[in-house]
């Protein structure tokens, strides 16, 4: 057996192989999802800063990994759209538009989440 069919066997045989794959392409050429990951790395540092109950951390993390996960999905619409045209194309537009949607809808609450969570405690220090 070649190098090449051991790799792709390996590859099939876990799941998790296609999936950090696909993470670490992500991360290393979406600026969309770098500004994300560096999002919620602050969250996370301002999290620990202002000590949060375990309630609050399970939200923030709910919140974090939920914006991720959304904008992998929206990479792969935009990666599917483009495999099925280059040309420009109305609904192609559609497709990446409401894909892009899904992404701000979900920031938004993302940061009306943070307000929630994290004014109050700002507004404390004064
Ligand atoms: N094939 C297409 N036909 C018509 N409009 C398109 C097409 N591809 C992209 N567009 C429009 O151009 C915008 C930018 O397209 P692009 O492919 O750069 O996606 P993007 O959402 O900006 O991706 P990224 O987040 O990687 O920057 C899209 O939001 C869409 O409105």
């Amino acid at each position: 057996m070649g190098l090449k069919d051991k790799a792709a066997k390996r590859t099939k045989e876990s799941p998790f192989v296609p999936a950090l794959l696909g993470l670490f392409h992500a991360a290393r050429t979406e600026r969309n999802f770098q500004f994300h990951l560096f999002a919620g790395t602050c969250v996370v540092v301002l999290g620990f800063l202002f000590s949060l109950s375990k309630t609050e951390w399970m939200i923030i993390i709910l919140v974090i990994f939920g914006m991720l996960s959304l904008e992998l999905v929206n990479t792969a619409i935009e990666r599917t759209v483009d495999l099925v045209t280059l040309e420009r194309h109305p609904l192609a537009k559609q497709a990446k538009d409401v894909a892009a949607a899904a992404v701000f809808v979900y920031a938004f609450m993302a940061v009306i989440i943070a307000c929630i969570i994290f004014i109050p405690k700002i507004l404390l220090l004064f």
